[in-house]
């Protein structure tokens, strides 16, 4: 393809992604199935463009202001993830005069806000918690890409056998550092058609996650609801470890979600699973459960801040208030799926969001309300669940996950047992 056409996709992309009314992985799908012809190095260098964007909007826009013609192209020069020489081909005398005098600008001199691009909302509460150094790594860190965690199904094959197969095919895969079933790829190799993932033996599934999986610890024969399963990816990692046995039920609002879980749940070879849409939380198929379930995970709807190496839009469509009405439903979810559980289940409530708001201050709540559900400290739950340096992972008996510290996604989680 011409340089300039390219430019001009990545223009139009852009000014779709931009408008921040949907989310960009959806956007930059549908703009890739509307241009079928697009090679693979293309797309990457469409997709890599628009996601540095949206990395570092606020820097962008500051820089792109100098420039002249569409807003959208400036950016898209500015952020271009291709080949430079490629790019050149595209500029007109004046945008390359341009471009290079951008390229001289320091960008260490500029104001913190074009530093750390995150909203104003964001940063505050973080830079609060984390103190200067660490907020500044955890900015960084929210530019590299996450790396490609796997999970060993236990049912299927044991980490190792999972690790040489990879291998064999020749992929290079790790020990995670923290979860006992995980391993991790450097890049982004094609697993789809690899025997060892259409047979069921291995998912793709963040560390972080992976861990949320092994604090509810369920057992065979047990009874347990993953109250909100969306397509699954932790219902998988507790039918594994429910080895087939007993019953798990996934429930989520979203019967879309839930049928991503079909092909999952049959590559997996999990028959434990009892998929069902319910209409909110206080659903009579929810109420039919009161008092009879082990455990309960709650990986509740939140504002997925955690998650911002993957989806970088969402610090420009969160919003303060979306994360107050957010935790209106945290509440009333957690209270719900408290109900359900036995005297001596337990419970984990989980987000992938950063914010104390919706983390710390949601379970405080629920304990304070709540004095027949006794805290668990989350370091010694790990332990016992075979995670090494359980410590490392967890601040005032939460397991708090953060990208800078543990190369995962940012994940919280809190563990109670009801009183027997
Ligand atoms: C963080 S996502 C779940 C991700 C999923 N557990 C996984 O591991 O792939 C939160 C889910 O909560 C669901 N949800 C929102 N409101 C709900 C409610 N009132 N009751 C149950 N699920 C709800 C959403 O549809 C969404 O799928």
């Amino acid at each position: 393809m011409h340089p300039n056409a390219l430019l001009d996709l990545s223009t139009e992309l852009l000014r779709a992604v931009l408008k921040l009314d949907a989310p960009a992985d959806g956007v930059v799908s549908a703009f890739f199935r509307k241009h079928k012809a697009l090679g693979q190095r293309e797309r990457h260098t469409l997709a890599e463009t628009v996601y540095t964007v949206l990395r570092q909007r606020p820097v962008l826009q500051h820089l792109a202001q100098s420039g002249s013609g569409p807003t959208e192209r400036r950016l898209a020069v500015l952020a271009w993830q291709g080949s430079a020489s490629f790019l050149r081909g595209a500029l007109s005398p004046k945008e390359l005069e341009w471009l290079d005098q951008v390229a001289q600008i320091d960008r260490e001199t500029l104001a913190p806000k074009l530093r750390h691009n995150l909203p104003e909302w964001l940063a505050e509460p973080l830079l609060a918690r984390l103190g200067e150094a660490e907020f500044w790594a955890l900015a960084a860190s929210m530019n590299e890409g996450a790396p490609l965690d796997l999970r060993a199904n236990v049912l299927k094959a044991k980490r190792e056998e999972v690790q040489q197969a990879l291998k064999q095919a020749g992929i290079a895969a790790e020990p995670t550092p923290f979860s006992p079933i995980g391993l991790r790829v450097e890049g982004k190799p094609a697993l789809a058609k690899l025997e060892i993932f259409s047979s069921g033996a291995v998912e793709v599934q963040d560390e972080g996650s992976q861990l949320l999986a092994l604090m509810l610890a369920p057992k065979r024969g047990e009874m347990v609801v993953d109250f909100c399963a969306g397509a699954g990816g932790k219902t998988l990692a507790l039918g594994a470890a429910m080895r087939n046995t007993g019953r798990l039920y996934a429930f989520d609002v979203s019967g879309h979600r839930l049928d991503n879980l079909k092909p999952r749940l049959a590559r997996s070879g999990l028959s434990n699973v009892h998929p069902a849409q319910i209409a909110h939380e206080r659903d009579d198929r929810v109420k039919r459960l009161t008092g009879k379930i082990d455990r309960v995970l709650v990986d509740a709807p939140c504002s997925g801040l955690g998650t911002l190496r993957r989806n970088p839009d969402l610090k420009w469509r969160q919003s303060p208030q979306a994360v107050q009405e957010l935790q209106d439903k945290q509440r009333a979810i957690l209270d719900s799926a408290a109900r359900l559980l036995k005297p001596g289940g337990r419970l984990v409530y989980a987000t992938c969001s950063l914010l104390e708001a919706e983390n710390e201050a949601i379970a405080e709540a629920f304990g304070a309300a709540h004095p027949d559900f006794i805290k668990l400290d989350a370091a010694e739950v790990l332990h016992k669940a075979q995670v090494e340096r359980a410590g490392e992972l967890v601040e005032n008996g939460y397991l708090r996950l953060w990208p800078q510290r543990h190369r995962t996604d940012g994940f919280f989680a809190a563990v109670w047992e009801r009183k027997a």
